[in-house]
C-alpha cells in the first residue's frame, strides 16, 4: 500500500494486527448469527502515537460471516480512506467517525442488527429511550451501585447518514455506551474491543430477556 505523503505512514504490522483483531471478533459475532443479510460494521482505532488517529473498519456490503482478503479497510476521522483502494468503508462509516471524535478514549465501534434490538427500539420508540434495572449484567455496563439502571437512547432510523449520525451525537453520552436506531440496530462502543465486546453482549442479553418476558407474559 503506498500511503499519501500527508499520511502517518503506520508499520503494515500494526495495520495487520488490527484487522487481525477485527476479524475474530467478526468471526465470533458471525457465528452468533449476528450480521444477516451484509448487515453490522465493525471499527477499531490504531493507536497512532501524535498523529491524526486512523481506524480500520468493515469494508462496505460484504457478506460478515465469511472471510475474504476484501473485509477491512484504513479510514481517517472523517472517514476516508487513509491509502488507495477499490474497497468502499462502510455505509455507517460517519457514525463510527463521530464517535471516535466525541470520545478520544474509545478505541472500538460495534453495530449489528438482531430481532430482540430492532423489537426493543420499536417497543420503546415513543420514549426516546429503554430502560433496563435489576439486572446483575448491567455490571458489564460500570453498573455496579445498588438498583443500578442504565437509559439506551433510541433515534429514528434516517436514511440519509449526515442526518442520522447528528440525530445520534444528539444523545450520546459519554457514561451510555450504546445506542439503539429504531427497527434498524444497535451501536455500541467503548475504551477497548474487550470492553466494547463486554457491552455489546451485555446490551443483546438485556434486548433478548425484554423479548422473551414479552412472550412470556403472554403465554
Ligand atoms: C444491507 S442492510 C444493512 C445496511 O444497510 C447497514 O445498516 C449496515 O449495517 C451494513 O452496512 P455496511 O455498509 O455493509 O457497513
Ligand atoms: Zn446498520
Amino acid at each position: 500500500m503506498n500511503a499519501p505523503s500527508n499520511t502517518k505512514i503506520l508499520p503494515l504490522e500494526h495495520i495487520q494486527a488490527g484487522f487481525d483483531t477485527l476479524r475474530e471478533v467478526k468471526q465470533t459475532f458471525a457465528q452468533r448469527g449476528w450480521f444477516p443479510a451484509t448487515s453490522g460494521n465493525l471499527s477499531l482505532r490504531l493507536s497512532a502515537d501524535g498523529a491524526d488517529p486512523l481506524l480500520v473498519i468493515t469494508a462496505s456490503g460484504k457478506d460478515k460471516s465469511v472471510d475474504t482478503a476484501e473485509d477491512f479497510l484504513v479510514v481517517d476521522l472523517q472517514g476516508k480512506p487513509a491509502y488507495p483502494t477499490h474497497l468502499k468503508p462502510s455505509a455507517e462509516t460517519l457514525l463510527h467517525t463521530a464517535l471516535y471524535r466525541r470520545f478520544p478514549e474509545v478505541g472500538a465501534v460495534f453495530h449489528i442488527h438482531t430481532v430482540a434490538n430492532n423489537l426493543v427500539s420499536e417497543w420503546a420508540a415513543a420514549r426516546g429511550s429503554v430502560t433496563f434495572s435489576k439486572h446483575e449484567l448491567l455490571k458489564a455496563l460500570q453498573r455496579w451501585e445498588e438498583d443500578a439502571e442504565i437509559h439506551i437512547p433510541i433515534v429514528e432510523n434516517h436514511a440519509n447518514l449526515p442526518r442520522l449520525a447528528q440525530a445520534m451525537e444528539a444523545v450520546i453520552h459519554p457514561d451510555v455506551p450504546a445506542v439503539l436506531i429504531r427497527n434498524h440496530g444497535v451501536t455500541v462502543w467503548g475504551k477497548s474491543v474487550f470492553e466494547t465486546k463486554r457491552h455489546l453482549e451485555a446490551l443483546e442479553f438485556l434486548f433478548e430477556y425484554q423479548v422473551q418476558r414479552w412472550m412470556i407474559e403472554r403465554l
